[in-house]
């Protein structure tokens, strides 16, 4: 599913009407057809319903889908309509609703809030695409009351009024909803916190938008299906050499767990080798986790410029390598990061510490760079920039740097600078250290089964995040670890595989 910015949506919706020939208007009666549809499936005719209109098109979407419901003997509906510059199809829709007889609108005055807690549901049509500037004054006010008095359940046209749709940036306030019917497609605002929970539960109506003019937007929502897709292939006539070879580089005498996870997660997805190389011994339990992982120490504290002599036939046999997790920030591991970054040719995924190295790699397409937010934040180099709030800052990063980033969030976003997918899977159970050393592991078990950076990286941080929802839904979250996940991965792959 494409995720589109505010701008890609009217563009759709212009050519949809000029080169396909089916108009706006049809749009919004389909818009208010979908909003209906969704109503009585769940609500009674006796229902009391309030519906709050801004004079917009999300306004006419309102009118057109309370029209409908009346039409059908639903004839507890009060509409308010806030603000006075009517779009025409809004003028429209107003003249429709009136020739049906519908004569309940009521004012903007001291009764609103009384008519808020009373109603059972209230539909919120005040502002969809169209916000500019911050919230006027009344609508804060009105917006406030509603999120204060509700009792009832309350369903947003399209998005949460005061949500944008580009950043899912609250201005000012914003409509808390239990449902939001969108059109289409999703929007960025709808998987951006605090956009994302504001929407509440999301329902996409696709109305008669043709297909194709979809793709004019390069961002897409990881699926189950799109997962589904693209997991490596494992024929029958076939042996380990040809699930690949992961070298993972990681660890230290002070950080000895970060790899042990790294390692788990590349054998759990399906690589046909994991070798580990870590300077301390303290890795050794990764045999007691995984037998079948091939475990070497240097028996040193942490990496430095001259082991690269030592591992460099591990680093040619590679079809993959991981670097980074637990290996400390010192300046002689730093170098020795750079150094196997430039003796090899194969993807890297960079994680965790060497991620300290990164302005001094040499990055390529087939590098995957990892960070989390504060890693992110540091190493684009900006305090300017709210970097989880603005994601095509991570493209243009990605692509002037001519890297793959994971960055992960709780919104996590994976691109190339050209294409960019977002990954909404997972709770706070991975809110711990160690499930970014598993995912690195998953990415490279991927790659080394054939997959591109990219699409392994969508595949694990689908797998990473859908996993810790299914342990923690018996478990907890506050009780779920990175090991717990690693070792129940299997649950989300059926889930995808069977689906
Ligand atoms: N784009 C499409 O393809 C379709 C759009 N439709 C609807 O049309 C909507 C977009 O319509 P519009 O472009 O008319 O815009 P909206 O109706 O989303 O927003 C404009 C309205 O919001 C008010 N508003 C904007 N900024 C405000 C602020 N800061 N404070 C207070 N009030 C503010 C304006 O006064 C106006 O009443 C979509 O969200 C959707 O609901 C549907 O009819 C289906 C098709
Ligand atoms: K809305």
């Amino acid at each position: 599913m494409h995720i589109l910015t505010k701008e890609e949506m009217k563009k759709i919706d212009k050519l949809t009407s000029e080169e396909y020939g089916i108009g706006s208007e049809i749009l919004m009666e389909q818009a208010g057809i979908s909003i209906y549809n969704e109503i009585i499936k769940n609500f009674k005719k006796n229902t009391h319903f309030l519906f709050v209109l801004g004079t917009g098109n999300n306004g006419g979407d309102g009118l057109a889908a309370a029209r409908l419901l009346y039409n059908e003997g639903y004839k507890n509906l009060k509409i308010i309509i806030i603000g006075n510059n009517q779009s025409n199809l809004f003028k429209k829709q107003l003249e429709i609703i009136k020739k049906f007889k519908f004569d309940n609108f009521i004012k903007y005055d001291k009764n609103f809030e009384n008519h808020v807690s009373t109603a059972d549901c209230i539909i919120d049509g005040l502002i969809g695409i169209g916000l500019k500037d911050d919230l006027k004054e009344e609508t804060q006010e009105v917006i406030n009351i509603i999120n204060s008095k509700k009792r009832g359940i309350v369903i947003s046209i399209d998005i949460p009024s005061g949500i944008d749709a580009n950043t899912g940036k609250i201005s000012k306030n914003a409509i808390k909803a239990d449902k939001t019917i969108t059109f289409g497609s999703y929007k960025l605002g709808h998987i951006f916190f605090p956009g994302r929970e504001y929407s509440g539960k999301i329902i996409v109506a696709p109305l008669s938008f043709p297909k194709d003019l979809f793709s004019l937007s390069h961002r897409e929502l990881v699926t189950s299906d799109m997962v589904k897709k693209l997991l490596p292939k494992r024929p029958k006539f076939s042996q380990k050499y040809d699930f690949g070879n992961v070298l993972i580089l990681a660890g230290s005498s002070e950080f000895p767990g970060a790899s042990v996870l790294s390692a788990i997660g590349a054998q759990k997805i399906g690589a046909g080798l994991v070798k580990l190389i870590t300077p301390s011994s303290l890795s050794s339990s990764v045999l007691e986790h995984e037998p079948g992982i091939i475990y070497k120490s240097l028996n040193k504290n942490k990496f430095s410029l001259r082991d690269i002599d030592i591992i460099s036939k591990d680093i040619k046999k590679a079809s993959v390598i991981v670097i980074g997790p637990g290996l400390g920030r010192s300046n002689e591991t730093m170098q020795f990061v750079r150094n196997v970054v430039e003796y090899s040719t194969s993807p890297i995924v960079v994680d965790a510490d060497a991620l300290y190295a990164v302005d001094a790699l040499a990055l390529r397409k087939n590098i995957v760079l990892t960070p989390h937010v504060g890693e992110m934040q540091r190493i684009v180099r900006t305090d300017e920039i709210d970097i989880r709030q603005n994601y095509d800052y991570t493209e243009y990063f990605a692509k002037n740097k001519k890297a793959t980033i994971v960055f992960k969030d709780v919104t996590t976003t994976i691109t190339n600078g050209e294409k960019t997918y977002f990954n909404i899977t997972g709770n706070t159970a991975l809110s711990k250290g160690g499930s970014g050393d598993l995912l690195t592991g998953i990415i490279a078990g991927l790659i080394a089964q054939g997959l591109n950076v990219m699409e392994a990286s969508i595949i694990a941080s689908y797998l990473l995040g859908r996993t810790a929802e299914i342990v923690s839904a018996e478990k907890t979250e506050y009780y779920t670890t990175p090991l717990d996940i690693a070792k129940n991965l299997y649950k989300a792959l059926l889930e995808v595989i069977n689906a």
